[in-house]
């Protein structure tokens, strides 16, 4: 049997997504992707080695990788993109797939600094993916099509869930899944602090915080129970956790996740506006 041909990827940007991106391709029991088809494109030599002995790839200059790549990823800061598309159109053509992960930029700014009518992807994956759970959200460009769509779902799934979403909704999803394992680490973090508070080792607390944290992550996934039932089922009457739960409640927790995440959602509106005034 022969394998389905991979797609060639040209990766810009080498930083935190990008190697979240390659070690869930690269490093898990499967190998999912040819390294010898991915070429980062990373300006900072440091980083660009320490990307090729970890994990086998290529990083030529942004000529050469883009060359015969089937996709271009863009995968830079949102402040860079403004200097990258002037460079980018010289050598994309409109056969390529171009995927951005750029918080904050819509497919319509990307598009109007590449060569008419080339197909962009925007894409909110977050680090997850390096461990193959990764969820992304994905939505089309004015010249992307189903095949299109179908191919970068194809490459983001190899690295956890896929959603396709309106590009409406692409600037909350930044600031809730993108930005959501950061939250769920300041948890963890917050619960490992308060189990040495009341007297625990840090390395016993730590142990147990992380186990808890999956062993909740795989009931909220797996049991079919929504959150809310789940924590039922642990609040015993008149006992310890609804007391603690007591407190989180008049510390107006809750309500915190919510304006945190709407301040995400804001700044990320920013982001994309400051870009688009330049
Ligand atoms: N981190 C995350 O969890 C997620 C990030 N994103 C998005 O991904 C993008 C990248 O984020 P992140 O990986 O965290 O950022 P990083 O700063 O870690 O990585 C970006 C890298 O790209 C390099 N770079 C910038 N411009 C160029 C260029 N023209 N050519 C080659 N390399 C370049 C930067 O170099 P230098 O340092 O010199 O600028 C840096 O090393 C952002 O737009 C962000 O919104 C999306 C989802 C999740
Ligand atoms: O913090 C950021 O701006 C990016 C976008 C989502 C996750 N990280």
């Amino acid at each position: 049997m022969t394998a389905a041909r991979q797609d060639s990827l040209a990766i810009v940007g080498g930083g935190n997504i990008s190697a979240a991106l390659l070690s869930g391709l690269l490093e898990g029991d499967v190998v999912l992707h040819d390294p010898d088809r991915i070429a980062v494109v990373e300006r900072l030599p440091d980083r660009a080695a320490y990307l090729r002995e970890r994990f086998g790839i290529s990083t030529p200059d942004l000529a050469e990788a883009v060359r015969g790549a089937d996709v271009v990823l863009l995968m830079v800061k949102p402040y860079h993109v403004e200097a990258l598309l002037p460079q980018l159109i010289e050598h994309v053509t409109a056969e390529q797939l171009v995927i951005s992960v750029v918080g904050g930029i819509s497919t319509a700014q990307i598009e109007r600094g590449l060569v008419p009518k080339t197909p962009v992807v925007r894409a909110m994956p977050n680090t997850a993916a390096s461990v193959g759970e990764g969820m992304t959200a994905i939505c089309a460009g004015s010249f992307a099509t189903d095949v299109h769509l179908e191919r970068a779902g194809a490459l983001l799934r190899s690295v956890g869930k896929v959603v396709e979403v309106p590009e409406t909704q692409m600037n909350a999803i930044t600031a809730f899944s993108g930005s959501g394992p950061a939250f769920f680490f300041y948890f963890a973090e917050a619960l490992i602090d308060s189990g040495v508070l009341l007297g625990l080792s840090r390395e016993l607390s730590e142990e147990m915080v992380i186990q808890t944290a999956v062993g909740a992550a795989v009931m909220l996934r797996d049991s079919g129970m929504d959150p809310v039932r789940l924590r039922a089922a642990v609040s015993s009457p008149g006992g310890t956790t609804i007391t603690a739960i007591r407190e989180l409640e008049k510390a107006g927790v809750r309500g915190a996740v919510m304006v945190a995440t709407e301040a995400g959602r804001d700044r990320t509106i920013e982001i994309g506006a400051q870009a688009g005034s330049h």
